[in-house]
């Protein structure tokens, strides 16, 4: 099955948007939870059982496994062992490098690791992204216009007039690859995230930034009007008692979704 078919599918048989991003920290483990790579892996699926009805996609970004290790490598793997069958898998890795690095990148995350889709950097351009464009039935997620503020010092400068954002927009949506691409937007950029849509309407976007980060909700939820949406959110969710997970992962759920239905 295409990457884009099995998100529409999980989208609409949970009627949802809502991405949970999977980021463990040993210091923010709840009360409870052994601190350590077992620590983690229960409070993993602490967060799996009470969100997997809620969410489309969990999103495990790679820099939280790491910081653990080779233990951390091997959690990756429990961890995707333990997401339904169905919710989308994001390894947020943003990976990107000469064509035969990136080949074995894509590798590891795709076969060996088994994900559904994965985050790249474009900045070394289109032949370090080839290698990930070229599997069937993977997502690849480009990143665009990110959410930290210093996203600006690079992602806003001008090619001829045009903002290198929007180059990158136009650059990996112009064609069809065998894997479905999307683009990375952060929520705490509305106005971009606007013109991205402008440029691609009916590609999906990938939306971090709610939360934690303060980004704007109904920006993120008004570009899922011409085309898909996954909006992720981690710290929001994850931190704080696990009593309060399903909570809280519902409120976003609700807020989203009242947002969808005041669209005609
Ligand atoms: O532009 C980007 C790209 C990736 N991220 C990642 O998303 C989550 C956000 O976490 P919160 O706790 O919800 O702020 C995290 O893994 C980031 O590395 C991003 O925030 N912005």
């Amino acid at each position: 099955m295409r990457f884009m078919d099995k998100l529409k599918r999980i989208q609409e048989a949970h009627n949802t948007l809502l991405c949970v991003g999977l980021d463990p920290e040993l210091d923010f483990l709840p009360e409870g939870f052994e601190r350590s790579h077992r620590g983690v892996l229960d409070f993993n699926r602490a967060v799996i059982d009470a969100t997997s009805d809620l969410v489309c996609a969990y999103k495990l970004n790679f820099a939280f496994y790491e910081a653990m290790g080779a233990d951390g490598f091997n959690l990756l793997q429990s961890t995707l062992e333990l997401i339904p069958t169905g919710v989308v898998t994001i390894a947020d890795a943003k990976r990107g490098d000469i064509p035969n690095t990136s080949r074995m990148y894509a590798k590891a995350i795709f076969e060996v690791l088994g994900f559904d889709s994965v985050t790249v950097n474009p900045y070394m351009g289109l032949d370090s992204m080839m290698p990930f464009f070229g599997y069937h039935e993977k997502g690849v997620w480009v990143l665009c216009r990110t959410s930290n503020s210093g996203g600006a010092d690079i992602q806003l400068l001008e090619v001829d007039d045009t903002p290198l954002y929007q180059l990158v927009a136009s650059m990996v949506t112009r064609d069809n690859y065998a894997a479905d691409v999307g683009l990375v937007v952060g929520a705490t950029a509305p106005d971009e995230l606007e013109q991205v849509r402008r440029i691609a309407p009916k590609h999906p976007l990938l939306i971090p930034g709610i939360g934690a980060q303060g980004g704007d909700l109904v920006a993120a939820v008004g570009a899922s009007r011409s085309g898909p949406v996954v909006i992720n959110v981690s710290r929001s969710i994850i931190h704080g008692p696990v009593d309060g997970i399903r909570a809280r992962a519902e409120k976003l759920w609700s807020e989203i979704n009242a947002l969808r239905a005041g669209y005609p």
